[in-house]
């Protein structure tokens, strides 16, 4: 879509260790990307091969044992405003409401409190969480936990964000609803996002770009450009195209087991 803007993100030559139990474990080996403005950018690679390391990387949660990562031309150091990570883990607050755990994410905005209500009233909206805007996060599903996280992140207005399998834990019918309000924000909102996932069917629908990964140690093997304009139809011949595509990429070299992807 956007693909002549400058980049917001770049890796080069990043490598990252990690030291567990006196052994060196080498997690990424010379990872070098860009992911332009307002591009969406998908990670997909079979458990274990450092995609979440990578977005730790840029979020500024990890710091890379040598190469580096910067965040339009400005080396990361530290998680900063501009970018927002969304956890497989939803990392809400028990003791705060669905309301003001999406309202959490808005009190560093300066925002006045009738502001920050209706922005975050507004996105609960969207992810269909209207209803339920006094309860407990205990009170709600896998599902509803990650609609009110889905909700906090995009309520935020983030330049980028950074999504580790967001909609794993849900529906179908509910990820086919919330792909399409992602993808029509990102495109109002210009925002770029750099999503996680084993779901090769999510990667091709979302993505502007599908790196794919391989791993002992981690690496990019592959970078898939996908054409076919937005809003795409999964039922079309280039959609089962890209998707055959990538599936082939693993197929050929993981026949000593199943990989772990849906598609
Ligand atoms: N903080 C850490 N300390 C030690 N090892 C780590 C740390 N974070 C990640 N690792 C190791 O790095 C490797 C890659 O982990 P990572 O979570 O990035 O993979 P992934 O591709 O996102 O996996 P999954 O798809 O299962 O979430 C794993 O072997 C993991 O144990």
């Amino acid at each position: 879509m956007t693909t002549t803007r400058q980049p917001l993100v770049t890796l080069e030559h990043v490598d990252k260790h990690f030291e567990t139990a006196g052994k060196t474990n080498q997690v990424l080996a010379d990872i070098s990307f860009n992911v332009r403005k307002g591009e969406f950018v998908s990670l997909l690679g079979e458990s274990g091969c450092g995609k979440s390391t990578i977005l730790n990387l840029i979020g500024g949660f990890e710091r890379p044992s040598s190469g580096q990562v910067l965040l339009d031309g400005k080396a990361v150091r530290n998680p900063g405003r501009r970018c927002v990570m969304l956890f497989q883990e939803y990392g809400l607050l028990p003791w705060r409401t669905v309301l003001k755990n999406v309202e959490l994410g808005l009190e560093p905005l300066n925002l006045s409190s009738s502001t920050r209500h209706e922005r975050a009233m507004a996105y609960l909206q969207l992810v269909g969480l209207k209803k339920n805007i006094r309860q407990f996060p205990e009170e709600l599903s896998g599902g509803m936990k990650q609609r009110v996280a889905i909700a906090r992140a995009l309520a935020m207005k983030p330049e980028l964000i950074l999504m580790d399998e967001p909609f794993a834990a849900l529906d179908t019918f509910n990820r086919y609803y919330l792909q399409d309000e992602l993808l029509r924000l990102q495109k109002k909102e210009e925002t770029t996002i750099v999503l996680v996932t084993h779901d090769i069917d999510e990667a091709v629908y979302l993505s502007d770009r599908v790196m794919i990964m391989k791993p002992h140690p981690g690496r990019i093997s592959k970078s898939i450009k996908i054409d076919p304009a937005k809003p795409r139809d999964r039922s079309h011949g280039d959609f089962h195209y890209y998707r055959r595509t990538i599936f082939e990429e693993f197929k050929f070299t993981q026949s000593h087991e199943q990989p772990d992807f849906q598609i």
